[in-house]
């Protein structure tokens, strides 16, 4: 695998995504890019062919279905040029939890976890075996914080970043980075598409301060990149604390607090 190895890009027709495919060009890298709408894809890819000499492949597919999921799986397995994947395809949902329908929450699950998780699934073996290369995890600091109302979003979004700190201890030892990536409000097509008003948001980043904040992270090496967060220390208070609570887990016998309960 050379340096510059191509990167596949879900949710590239827009937003987040777009944005990482014009990074990844500017960075002389080839391309893969993947989403629904072909002809966004191919507008995009024929703009960044031209002004960037890069090659750039579209690969038409609804990740919410299982003859597409597995039609990206196989691309990411065979074709060993790719080296990047960056797992950014993701829906958000307006309303609370007894307003949503189950087939909506089927598709966002599917979408923001079981997708994202198979394709990571599909590439690691291979970089493993290579010894190099990367997958990036497009997660939300929504999946931190159930306060905020967005509660299966949130969840899927908790199982992103759990997914890739567990994927960063198993293949970092291998040579393979893996990244989290947990933006905050940004300003993207993800709003609407999902019915929410932004009005009622104060703030929202600007997508290519965010994408360039990400790929200041992926530089570093970082394995959780969390671009609106200020005060990194937080985020190593959070973990140490983790790490705390995981030290009091002592399995033989319940908590004090719940042994006369079986007695009445
Ligand atoms: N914007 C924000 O405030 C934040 C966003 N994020 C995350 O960033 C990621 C990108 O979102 P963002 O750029 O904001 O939103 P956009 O709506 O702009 O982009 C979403 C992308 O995902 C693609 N997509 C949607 N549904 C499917 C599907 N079924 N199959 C394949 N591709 C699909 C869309 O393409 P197409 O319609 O052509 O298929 C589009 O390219 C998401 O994972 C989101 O959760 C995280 C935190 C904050
Ligand atoms: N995209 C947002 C939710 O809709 C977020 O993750 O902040």
């Amino acid at each position: 695998m050379t340096q510059l190895s191509t990167v596949l890009i879900t949710g590239a027709s827009s937003g987040i995504g777009a944005v990482y495919a014009e990074r990844f060009a500017q960075r002389g890298h080839d391309l893969v890019l993947v989403a629904r709408d072909g002809a966004r894809l191919e507008s995009l890819a024929s703009r960044l062919r031209t002004e960037h000499g890069v090659a750039v492949d579209i690969l038409r597919a609804d990740l919410t279905q299982a003859d597409d999921i597995r039609l990206v799986e196989a691309r990411l397995r065979d074709d060993a040029s790719i080296g990047v994947l960056i797992n950014n395809a993701g829906i958000a949902q307006s309303g609370s939890f007894v307003e949503q329908t189950g087939d909506a929450i089927e598709r966002l699950i599917t979408l923001n976890t079981t997708a994202l998780a198979r394709l990571a699934n599909a590439i690691a073996p291979r970089l493993a075996q290579a010894g190099e290369g990367s997958i990036v995890n497009i997660g939300s600091v929504v999946g931190l914080a159930p306060e905020l109302g967005m509660t299966v979003y949130g969840a899927s979004k908790a199982f992103v970043l759990f997914l890739s700190q567990g994927l960063s201890l198993e293949l970092n030892p291998k040579g393979v980075y893996v990244q989290a990536v947990l933006p905050a409000a940004t300003r993207t097509e993800i709003w609407e598409r999902a019915g929410i008003d932004t009005n009622a948001i104060p703030e929202m980043m600007d997508v290519n301060e965010l994408v360039d904040a990400a790929l200041g992270g992926f530089d570093k090496r970082e394995p959780v990149t969390i671009p609106p967060l200020h005060d990194d220390s937080a985020w190593g208070t959070l973990q140490a604390a983790r790490q705390a609570l995981l030290g009091g887990i002592k399995q033989s016998h319940a908590a004090e607090r719940y042994r006369s309960v079986g007695a009445h």
